[in-house]
């Protein structure tokens, strides 16, 4: 059973993103009756475990759905009298760690508050300071590696999960990820429409290169399977592992090279490695050598081109068809670290974004980093993000989407079983998440909000 008590409550998990699970993790909270985890690739998958911040896919996305529940807080209308709450961690993109950082959302699961256990030493017994309890959802991952994991923990606990952004269609078996749904479409529908633009071109000799993990094994996967049915004859197959160096990228683009009748490379990689494949590529100077044609992990980001103009140039590359929430636009761009509190990422964020220290507090990482710190300029705080350059991340519309329907599920429940409709009621402090989602989440049903 999944506990909500009528006080404010609060996460603190326990970890660092260095993986030393004994120091306390950073965690995004918004204090409410009714919690719903998160799960964001707040950082890029590091060395050991986590790396530097990541801009665009980590930050902007947290902060899309903090700014949902403030938005759903705000209306009267959908769980009136009750108050949603957040507790965001960070993932770092790395199912090991995500794994970790996942299990305070069930801690009160198995964590036993028989007050017998509660004892003090003049024989009283003390009461729990605070109930731990569980999370009723949770909204995440990123990565369909990460999903996965994170699917296969949360349905021992009938927690039900929403991911924005997990595309993998391994996540479709509703056997294995019972308790997993998601707002994007699943990559069978990608593979398609590579094989769509493929034909378009009236190309018939192309080379392929995927990601080693979930997502690019069973995306490039269907990929061959809907060509081989179209007669499209595949060159060089090339898989970038997970640990990938430059000469990793190096030996993929060699490859490639070896094939040359095949200028078009469809490619299904994750976004660092796409970002590899095309600094491999500039450093060969293969400027208009190659067409790529890439899938989401790719998509719209500006990591991959943003140093290899020339190599990129006539790519087509595939993102899940969005619409920007327009409200969000207005609040992420006048977030400060200031005021931004609640997020205890956003100082480090404002930092990397603006290339500067803020007031000195910056705590450095690693050695590496106190040098490069200490180089940057003292940030001013009124640095403005240059949305000319970058626009609203693609995602944020799917994360809007799942922490509503959390919330309409919610509503509906309380409308079901609390008297008068109103409040937070006995029957909604104990939520089994097996009805939350046969009951609700899979019936509920809005347009936009
Ligand atoms: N669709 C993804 C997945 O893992 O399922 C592919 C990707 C690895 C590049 C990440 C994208 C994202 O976070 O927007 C996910």
């Amino acid at each position: 059973a999944l506990t909500a008590t009528s006080g404010d409550l609060v996460f603190q998990p326990v970890g660092d993103r260095s993986g030393n699970s004994s120091k306390k993790s950073l965690v995004a909270t918004i204090k409410g009756q009714i919690i719903l985890g998160g799960l964001f690739p707040v950082h890029d998958k590091g060395e050991k475990m986590c790396g530097r911040i990541n801009l665009d896919r980590g930050i902007e996305r947290l902060e899309a759905m903090l700014y949902t529940i403030d938005e759903i807080n705000a209306n009267g209308k959908i769980l009136p009298g009750i108050r949603l709450g957040a507790s965001v961690l960070d993932t770092c993109g790395r199912a090991p760690y995500a794994l970790e950082q996942s299990l305070e959302f069930i801690r009160a699961s198995f964590t036993s508050l028989d007050p017998t256990e509660f004892v003090c030493t003049d024989g009283s017994e003390a009461k729990p300071k605070s109930a731990p309890t569980t999370v009723v959802g949770v909204v995440g991952g990123s990565y369909s590696t990460v999903s996965i994991q994170v699917a296969n923990l949360l349905r021992l606990f009938k927690i039900p999960q929403i991911s924005y952004a997990s595309t993998s269609a391994s996540l479709s078996d509703k056997q294995r990820y019972d308790y997993f749904i998601r707002t994007v479409p699943p990559d069978t529908l990608q593979a398609k429409a590579l094989v769509d633009i493929v034909q378009e071109f009236n190309w018939t000799y192309v080379s392929i290169v995927h990601s080693e993990g979930e997502y690019g094994e069973s995306g490039i996967d269907f990929f061959k399977h809907e060509a081989k049915a179209k007669n499209i004859c595949i060159a060089a197959s090339k898989e970038i592992s997970l640990r990938a160096t430059n000469a990793t990228y190096d030996d993929v683009i060699k490859e490639l090279l070896d094939k040359p009748e095949a200028r078009v490379v469809i490619v299904f990689v994750r976004s660092e490695d796409a970002t590899g494949l095309l600094n491999a590529a500039s450093r060969k100077g293969l400027a208009g050598k190659f067409v790529w044609v890439a899938s989401d992990g790719w998509g719209n980001r500006l990591a991959p081109v943003k140093n290899n103009p020339l190599v990129a140039q006539g790519a087509i590359t595939l993102e899940l068809q969005s619409t920007a929430i327009s409200g969000f636009e207005n609040y992420f761009l006048n977030l400060n670290p200031r005021s931004n509190h609640r997020n205890p990422w956003f100082v480090e964020y404002w930092e990397e974004e603006h290339k500067c220290t803020w007031n000195g507090v910056s705590v450095p990482t690693s050695p590496a980093e106190v040098n490069f710190l200490t180089r940057r300029r003292a940030c001013k705080g009124n640095e403005r993000i240059n949305r000319k350059i970058t626009s609203q991340e693609n995602k944020v519309q799917f994360i809007y989407d799942a922490v509503y329907a959390f919330a309409h599920a919610l509503h509906d429940m309380q409308q079901d079983v609390c008297v008068g409709g109103k409040g937070l009621c006995t029957a909604m402090t104990n939520i089994d998440g097996e009805t939350l989602l046969r009951n609700y989440l899979l019936n509920v049903s809005f347009n936009g909000k």
